[in-house]
C-alpha cells in the first residue's frame, strides 16, 4: 500500500470509530418515542429524537469536514457536528466551536499555530481524498484557491444549494462570524458566496448565542418562491432546522396573485409615500355621527346627542393603537354614554352605530375598496400625489373579496394594512435578506416592521440591482432598514461560481451597467470558453432544445434563460423535442433542464447555462445590461449564446414596436398621463373582451378630475 493509501486507511479507521458513536446517539433518540406511555408524550419525544438526529447530522454525511494539526502535533477533527466518545471527549468538533477557528483562519503569514490543515474528500462517510496544506517554516503567501476548494467548486449543481462548511475561505469565515448587533451589508459580485455565507452565518450565530438568539427567532427572506425553495435545505443540513425562511410575498396576508401592474403602478405601489396614502384612507373610513343618534336598548330609544358621540370618535382617533383596538375603544365609549344614562346595555346594542361610525375592516376589504374607487383614492392622495398617479393606482374592484386578483406588488400594501389594522407582525431579533439591491421602499418597510433588535444580515449586489427600485448605492437602501445599529458594507472580492473566461465575456456588461460597483475576480478557469451562436429566427428555439438536450445527456444540470418574448417557442421546440423540463416561474427548479426568466433567475447557478436572445433580455427592463449581466453570469462552467441580433448589446435601445406591445412593457416617457392609460388599457385588452366596458374605462381615464 502506497503511503497515501495508508494514511486514508487510518483515517477512516477513526472515522468508522467516530460514526459508531454518532449512530449510537441517534439511536438513543429514535427509541425515545417507544418509551412515552401517553401518546402525546410519545409524540412529542419523538419530534425531539427528530431534533436531535437533526443535530446529529446526516447519517450519509461524513463524520467530519477535515482536521488541524498543531505544532505540538495534537490533531482537531472538524464536522458539521459535535460527536463524543464513550468518556464524553470529543471524536469531532462543531466547525462552529471556537477551537475550529484556525482551519479557517490559518494562513500562510498568520498560521495560527497549526502546523498542517487537512481536508477530507467524501462519498458519505467513505474517505475518497484528501488535501494537505502544511504551513509550518512556509514563509510566503500563497495566493488562490486550495485544491480542495477547485475540486469542490467544480462538482455538478442540483437545484438546491449546499453547505460549504469544508471550503470555507478566510474573508468569508470574517462574515459569517461578524458581530450580532448591526446591520451587515454583505455584497459581492455574482457567485462571490453572498447567499451561503449569509446562511452559514445564521447557523454560527445561533451557535455562538445560543443564550439568547433561539432559532425561532430567526427569518430569512429570499426574493421569489423558487429562489426561497432552493436555499432551504442549507440551514437544515447545518443542523438549523426551526429557522424561518420564506420568499417575500409571504410577509402579507395570503390573497390570490395574478394581477398585472403597468410599472408605474409597480413604481408607486414601492413607493414610501404610500404609508401616508393608505392611513389617510383609513382614517376616511371613519364615519361621522347624525347631529342625534338614536339607539334602542331594552325595546325603548334612546339618543345620544350627535356632538358627544363625535368627542368620542375623536378621542378614538387619537388613540396610538391599530384600528381594531381603537375600535373596541370606541364601543367602550358608547356602552360607557348608555352607562352614565343609568342604561346596562350589552355592547352588542351599540354595534349598528359603531360599525357605521367605525366600521370592522380587514386589509384585503380596505385596500380593494381604496384602489377600485377613484375618489376615496383623490381624498387620501392629497396634496402628495399627481393626478395622473393616482388614476395609476385605479382598477376595478372585484365584486367579491374572495374573486379579488392581486399583484405582487399590492401585498407590501396588504401588509401596511395589516398593521394599520391589526398592529404588528411576529418579530425576530435576527432577519437575513437575500437579493435585497431590487426591493421597494415598502417592501423594506415589511421586513423592518419584523425586526425586533435592528440586527439584519443584508445580502445584495447593486451591479445586479433592476426592476422598478433598481439602486445605485446602499444608502437608499439603508434609510429604510431599522437604524437602531449602526450599518456595516463589506465587499466579497473573489468570483466562485463563474469560469473566469465567461466572467470576461460578461465583464464589458458591468462596466457600462454598473460602474461603481466592483467587479469580482473569477478565482478559477471553466472547462470551456462562452459559445456564441448566430440564429434566424426560424431555427433558434429549435437549436437552443437540441442544447440544452446535449448537455443534460452529460449529466449537467441546465438552465435555459430567456425572456417572455420568446418563452412560448422555446417551450414548443423542447416539446417538440421530447424533453421534460421545470419552470422556474411555477416555483419549480430541480429537472436536468430548467426554463427561466432572467428575473427569477437571479441568485440560481446551473452547470450549463444557455442565453436565448440577448436583445430581448436588455428590453425586458429598464436596466436590461444588467439583466442580462445577471443571465450570463449564472454558470459554474459552460456557456452558450444564442442571438438573431447582438449576442452582446451594450446599449439599451429603444423597445421596438413588437416590445411595446407586451403587457408591462414600459411606454415611451413621450406616453404620458391619462393618454398612457388609455394605452395601456387597450394594449391589455384581449379580442374577446367586452369592448364597450374598455371604451367606457377609456372615457372614465380621459375625464380629468378637478
Ligand atoms: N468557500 C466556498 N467553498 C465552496 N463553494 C463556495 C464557496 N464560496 C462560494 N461557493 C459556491 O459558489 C457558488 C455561488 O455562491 P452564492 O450563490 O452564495 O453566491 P452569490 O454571491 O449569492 O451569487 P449571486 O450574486 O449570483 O446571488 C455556490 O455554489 C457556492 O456554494
Amino acid at each position: 500500500m502506497d503511503p497515501k493509501s495508508a494514511e486514508i486507511a487510518r483515517e477512516q479507521e477513526y472515522f468508522d470509530r467516530a460514526e459508531k458513536h454518532r449512530e449510537q446517539k441517534r439511536q438513543g433518540g429514535s427509541l425515545a418515542g417507544q418509551a412515552g406511555v401517553h401518546p402525546a408524550a410519545a409524540a412529542a419525544l419523538i419530534r425531539e429524537a427528530r431534533q436531535r438526529a437533526e443535530q446529529v447530522g446526516g447519517a450519509d454525511d461524513a463524520v467530519a469536514i477535515g482536521r488541524i494539526d498543531d505544532q505540538e502535533g495534537a490533531a482537531l477533527y472538524i464536522g458539521k457536528h459535535l460527536i463524543l466518545d464513550e468518556e464524553s471527549e470529543p471524536l469531532v468538533i462543531s466547525w462552529k466551536a471556537p477551537a475550529a477557528e484556525p482551519y479557517y483562519l490559518a494562513s500562510h503569514a498568520d498560521a495560527r499555530n497549526v502546523a498542517r490543515k487537512r481536508t477530507f474528500a467524501c462519498s458519505g462517510n467513505h474517505i475518497d481524498d484528501f488535501t494537505d496544506v502544511i504551513f509550518a517554516s512556509i514563509a510566503a503567501a500563497v495566493a488562490g484557491p486550495d485544491s480542495e476548494l477547485l475540486r469542490d467548486l467544480n462538482r455538478g449543481r442540483t437545484g438546491s444549494l449546499r453547505d460549504i462548511v469544508a471550503t470555507i475561505q478566510a474573508a468569508q469565515f470574517e462574515l459569517i462570524r461578524a458581530p450580532l448587533e448591526q446591520v451587515l451589508v454583505i455584497e459581492g459580485g455574482p457567485g462571490t458566496g453572498k447567499t451561503v455565507i449569509a446562511l452559514h452565518r445564521v447557523s454560527w450565530l445561533l451557535y455562538q448565542h445560543r443564550e439568547r438568539l433561539q432559532a425561532r427567532e430567526v427569518l430569512v427572506v429570499g426574493p421569489n418562491p423558487t429562489f426561497a425553495r432552493y436555499i432551504t435545505s442549507v440551514l437544515p443540513s447545518l443542523g438549523d432546522t426551526e429557522v424561518a425562511q420564506v420568499d417575500i410575498t409571504k410577509l402579507a396576508p395570503e390573497v390570490a396573485l395574478g394581477w398585472r401592474d403597468e410599472p408605474d403602478a409597480v413604481r408607486l405601489k414601492g413607493d414610501p409615500r404610500m404609508v401616508g396614502l393608505l392611513a389617510r384612507a383609513l382614517d376616511g373610513r371613519v364615519g361621522v355621527p347624525e347631529p342625534a343618534e338614536r339607539l334602542l336598548v331594552d325595546g325603548r330609544f334612546v339618543t345620544l346627542p350627535g356632538p358627544e358621540v363625535e368627542a368620542a370618535v375623536t378621542a378614538a382617533r387619537r388613540l396610538d393603537m391599530p384600528y381594531t383596538q381603537r375600535r373596541l375603544a370606541l364601543r367602550d365609549s358608547l356602552v360607557q354614554m348608555l352607562a352614565d344614562r343609568g342604561l346596562a346595555a350589552p355592547a352588542g346594542v351599540v354595534e349598528n352605530l359603531l360599525s357605521r361610525l367605525w366600521p370592522v375592516m380587514t386589509p384585503g376589504a380596505f385596500l380593494r375598496d381604496l384602489l377600485g374607487s377613484k375618489e376615496r383614492l383623490f381624498a387620501a392622495g392629497g396634496a402628495e400625489f399627481t393626478t395622473e398617479e393616482l388614476l395609476s393606482l385605479r382598477r376595478r374592484a372585484a365584486d367579491r373579496l374572495s374573486e379579488q386578483v392581486w399583484s405582487r406588488h399590492d401585498l407590501p400594501l396588504l401588509d401596511e394594512a395589516e398593521q394599520l389594522i391589526n398592529g404588528s407582525p411576529q418579530r425576530y431579533a435576527h432577519i437575513v435578506v437575500d437579493e435585497v439591491q431590487d426591493l421597494s421602499p415598502m417592501q423594506l418597510r415589511s421586513i423592518a416592521r419584523r425586526s425586533s433588535t435592528g440586527s439584519l444580515t443584508i445580502v445584495g449586489d447593486l451591479s445586479q440591482s433592476t426592476g422598478a427600485w433598481a439602486r445605485d448605492s446602499w444608502a437608499e437602501v439603508a434609510e429604510h432598514l431599522p437604524a437602531k445599529l449602526e450599518h456595516h458594507v463589506v465587499n466579497l472580492r473573489y468570483g466562485y461560481r463563474v469560469p473566469k473566461q465567461i466572467f470576461d465575456h460578461a465583464a464589458p456588461l458591468h462596466r457600462v451597467a454598473a460602474p461603481e460597483a466592483v467587479a469580482p475576480e473569477a478565482v478559477r478557469e471553466g472547462p470551456q470558453g462562452p459559445r456564441i451562436h448566430r440564429a434566424e429566427e426560424a431555427d433558434r428555439a429549435g437549436r437552443v432544445a437540441t442544447m440544452a438536450a446535449v448537455h443534460a445527456a452529460e449529466g449537467r444540470f441546465v438552465g435555459i434563460i430567456c425572456a417572455a418574448p420568446q418563452r412560448g417557442e422555446v417551450e414548443e421546440a423542447l416539446a417538440a423535442n421530447g424533453s421534460s423540463w421545470s419552470s422556474a416561474d411555477r416555483g419549480e427548479l430541480g429537472r436536468a433542464i430548467n426554463l427561466v426568466s432572467p428575473q427569477e433567475a437571479k441568485g440560481l447557478e446551473f452547470d450549463a447555462v444557455i442565453v436565448v436572445e440577448p436583445e430581448a433580455i436588455v428590453a425586458s427592463d429598464p436596466r436590461g445590461l444588467r439583466l442580462l449581466y445577471v443571465a450570463l453570469t449564472r454558470t459554474t462552467g459552460y456557456l452558450d449564446v444564442i442571438a438573431v441580433g447582438d449576442p452582446l448589446p451594450l446599449k439599451a435601445s429603444e423597445p421596438s414596436r413588437k416590445a411595446l406591445a407586451m403587457p408591462g412593457a414600459p411606454l415611451p416617457s413621450s406616453v404620458a398621463g391619462p393618454a398612457a392609460q388609455v394605452a395601456i388599457l387597450v394594449r391589455n385588452s384581449t379580442a374577446n373582451e367586452r369592448w364597450a366596458e374598455v371604451l367606457r374605462e377609456a372615457a372614465r381615464l380621459l375625464e380629468r378630475p378637478e
